[in-house]
């Protein structure tokens, strides 16, 4: 059978925002900001017209009282080139949808599909692509839904498809049901396969960092800068990155780390699509480090920052991790003479380069600390076995060799059981901290 419900097409020439004032809500103005950014980001939308319509209580099913349902009718008459009208609320039911639709003869959007749509462009890995099908689904039900009730209304109550036995919304919601299964069979292999990456990335220990922030706070930008990554590639666009993806790079000492980027956060996200990616999210749960980078120059950035607090604080990560977060202020090239208020705060530019020496000798102090590895010079003989144990049992960075007494000074990266053992072994070696 072939699907006969779609995806709403999304217009791509005109674009009339109406917002609901979220009377009680602190973020309303975050909200609003945000959802001029999400048009922002596709190509081709321009916003006609926007404008703020105060509601108590935005879910429920007549979002508008009678008035300013006129008031908007009138004005989106007035706009004969609009191709659809956005209404910033998490979901609205087919039913309102298409009564809105029918009443203004465009396209009705709610957040939902917005920010699917956004998803769906910028998807670039099979498994953000499969996150995207499986966020469609609860769309498409609900399109099926809509679909049906109209056919029954044309013909006259449901029908059997040519002796199946089945109806129609019985047949499709079926193929549905299949489609859905076979996505999430798919992400199940997919993540397995992620689980069998980090169990061989724990036995090498590379220690591994996540970089963390709201969304377009230049996360990518900053990966890529620690890194020198030529192929990332951060862009001027909320949800850039829509996949977890590794990157390794260097600490002063010469310790190599694994960089996480993560998808970006936004406040109010629906919530379903949160769900289909938030396993994302459970990589980070088994680093030793979160950055977290903040754009100081938004304008909301103290709201971003409680936004991405309080998601992280629901992922129910150890407490250690939260507790040595390390917080990145990017984009002071934007500001004569930042200062960061808060306190252990580093303030960088990621694209022009600034803070980050500092940043990355605080990234190496924070994971010594939570590897419980140590930095030490020790003395060898040439001739003896600490060498080659050295090499087996830590990270040697550096072999200093004194020619004439066969003897050479060895910088290592080693982890305390590690390094108790060594000095079981060799009780005699000569050690310094540094
Ligand atoms: N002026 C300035 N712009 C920056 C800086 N860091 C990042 N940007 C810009 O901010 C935009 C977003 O950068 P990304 O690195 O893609 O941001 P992100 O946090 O990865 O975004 P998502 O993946 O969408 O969540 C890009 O246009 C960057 O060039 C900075 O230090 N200074
Ligand atoms: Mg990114």
């Amino acid at each position: 059978f072939r699907m006969i419900v779609e995806m709403p097409q999304i217009p791509q020439e005109i674009f009339f925002i109406s917002f609901f004032y979220y009377c009680c809500v602190p973020e309303a103005e975050l909200q609003i900001a945000e959802a001029v950014a999400l048009v922002d980001t596709l190509q081709n939308w321009t916003v006609l017209d926007k404008i703020i319509i105060p509601t108590k209580n935005p879910n429920k099913k007549f979002v508008f009282g009678k008035g300013n349902f006129q008031v908007l009718t009138e004005k989106i008459k007035k706009m004969p080139q609009l191709t659809a009208v956005f209404l910033n609320v998490e979901r609205i039911s087919s039913l309102t949808k298409k009564e809105l639709e029918d009443a203004w003869g465009v396209k009705v959007l709610d957040r939902y599909t917005v920010v699917l749509h956004i998803f769906r462009c910028n998807a670039r890995t099979k498994e953000a692509k499969l996150q995207v099908a499986l966020a469609e689904i609860p769309l498409l039900r609900s399109n099926l839904k809509n679909e049906v009730s109209q056919r029954d209304q044309q013909r006259g109550g449901s029908r059997y498809i040519m002796g199946s036995g089945e109806t129609f919304l019985e047949t499709q919601n079926r193929v549905l049901k299949e489609r859905e299964l076979k996505i999430r069979n798919a992400l199940q292999k997919l993540r397995r396969k992620r689980g069998l990456l980090r169990t061989q990335r724990r036995k090498c220990e590379f220690p591994m960092v996540s970089v963390m922030g709201y969304t377009n706070c230049g996360k990518t930008t900053l990966i890529k800068a620690l890194t020198g990554e030529a192929g990332l590639q951060p862009r001027d666009q909320l949800f850039a990155t829509l996949d977890i993806t590794a990157h390794g790079g260097y600490l002063p000492s010469h310790m190599a780390v694994i960089y996480v980027d993560t998808i970006g956060f936004l406040t109010d996200l629906p919530h379903n699509l949160v769900e289909s990616f938030s396993a994302t999210l459970e990589e980070v749960a088994y680093s030793d480090l979160i950055v977290h980078v903040r754009d100081i120059t938004h304008p909301e950035t103290n709201l971003q920052k409680a936004t991405v607090l309080s998601v992280l604080r629901n992922l129910n990560l150890p407490s250690h991790l939260l507790d040595s977060m390390v917080e990145v202020h990017n984009k002071v090239d934007l500001i004569e003479r930042y200062e960061p208020t808060e306190e252990n705060a580093l303030a960088i530019s990621a694209l022009h380069g600034h803070g980050l020496e500092e940043l990355k000798q605080e990234i190496e102090k924070k994971i010594l600390t939570a590897t419980g590895k140590k930095i030490l010079t020790v003395d060898i003989n040439l001739e003896g076995p600490q060498l080659s144990w050295l090499h087996k049992e830590a990270t040697v960075q550096e072999v200093e060799v004194e020619p004439e007494d066969g003897t050479a000074r060895v910088k290592v990266i080693i982890s305390s059981s590690a390094f108790g053992r060594y000095k079981n072994l060799f009780p005699n070696s000569k050690i310094c901290m540094s």
